[in-house]
């Protein structure tokens, strides 16, 4: 049952339709001529990506430096893998940083949300697009439609695409099975608490992109709190007009297990807390517990009664501060 559009904020709606674009409608010729002096770098974090890292890579490579010089510098952020993701994204022509490299000298964090802080303090573009490492048929226009609007339009400082996300299971692939915890935590997280945000198809997608002057500002959530810290702190810090969204299409990447991807939602709802903490609407910057109990079957820890072995995970976030905090920390 489709529920009127009455329902949805006057301001999600305008917004929804006045800052929402569609990848096709820029060209990298259109964008190169409208780059001017900005210089753009593209930012992977890959943990074991090399079943896939090589062709994001010689893709953006191919298509966005050497047949239009629009990207000025790929780089991948090797986080801590223990495969070839390294050797792999070099020879396709990537520049590639380790997180821990990065980041030596600073406490040991963990994660997604690490690697992307460590992307954007080794890179220099004044405009950065991130891209996960695990997509799969990757296309050049997921880049260069992150970069349209904000190419196009001074006023734009963020851009996250969206797209259909098909879940491939075993035998069949689910059209629109996808962005489990974008359906079932991220979603009703934002539209109870984070209204403005509900016009956002895809909030925890991992392909967006930034001014560096703003992604400097805001602090980086470790592991998967990232993308639903960074929204919420960008629509504080430069406000819901200056964020936009993009068509990208169709999405396939790999998938995690429902218990992985429970432990992922514990860190997206630490994170809102601790932003709704900030606004107020929490009396502790914690929640009563960051511990998560999930039961895996069988095991060689099974425990009598329950024929299950009992897996806990610590879910606790933490983050690293707005690089621009550390600059002029620095530089005094
Ligand atoms: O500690 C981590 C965890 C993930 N990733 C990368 O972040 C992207 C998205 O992570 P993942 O695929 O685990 O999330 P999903 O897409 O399944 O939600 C991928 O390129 C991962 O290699 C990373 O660099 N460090
Ligand atoms: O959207 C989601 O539910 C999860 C899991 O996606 P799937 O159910 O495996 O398609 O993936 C997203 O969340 C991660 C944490 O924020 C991001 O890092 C991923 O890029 C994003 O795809």
């Amino acid at each position: 049952m489709w529920h009127s559009h009455a329902n949805t904020s006057p301001v999600v709606e305008a917004w929804t339709t006045y800052r929402t674009g569609h990848a096709g409608r820029w060209t990298p010729e259109a964008l190169l001529a409208a780059k001017g002096r900005d210089r753009v770098s593209v930012v992977i974090p890959a943990r074991n990506e090399e079943a896939t890292i090589g062709a994001i890579v010689a893709t953006i490579r191919r298509d966005l430096v050497e047949h239009v010089p629009l990207v000025d510098e790929i780089l991948v952020v090797d986080s801590r893998s223990t495969d070839a993701t390294a050797e792999v994204a070099r020879r396709a022509g990537a520049r590639v940083v380790s997180q821990d490299r990065m980041t030596r000298g600073l406490p040991r964090m963990e994660g997604k949300g690490d690697a992307l802080w460590a992307g954007l303090a080794a890179t220099t573009g004044d405009l950065v697009a991130f891209v996960d490492g695990d997509l799969h048929e990757f296309s050049s226009h997921f880049v260069t439609g992150l970069l349209g609007p904000m190419l196009t339009d001074q006023s734009v400082e963020f851009v996250k695409g969206f797209y259909h996300r098909p879940l491939n299971g075993p035998v069949s692939v689910e059209a629109d099975g996808g962005g489990r915890v974008t359906e079932l935590a991220a979603r009703p997280l934002i539209n109870l608490f984070f209204p403005e945000l509900a016009g956002f198809v895809q909030p925890l997608a991992g392909e967006y992109a930034g001014r560096r002057r703003t992604l400097e500002r805001v602090p980086f959530v470790s592991g998967y709190g990232v993308e639903i810290g960074m929204l919420i702190d960008l629509v504080d810090l430069v406000g819901l007009d200056a964020l936009a969204q993009v068509d990208l299409g169709e999405r396939k990447h790999r998938h995690q297990s429902s218990e992985a991807l429970g432990r992922m939602a514990a860190q997206i709802m630490v994170t809102a807390w601790s932003r709704m903490y900030r606004r107020g609407l929490a009396t502790e910057p914690l929640p009563p517990s960051t511990l998560l109990t999930q039961f895996r079957r069988g095991g060689h820890d099974a425990l009598p009664n329950l024929d299950r072995e009992i897996a806990v995970t610590e879910t606790a976030v933490t983050e690293r501060p707005p690089l621009a905090s550390l600059r002029s920390a620095v530089a005094a």
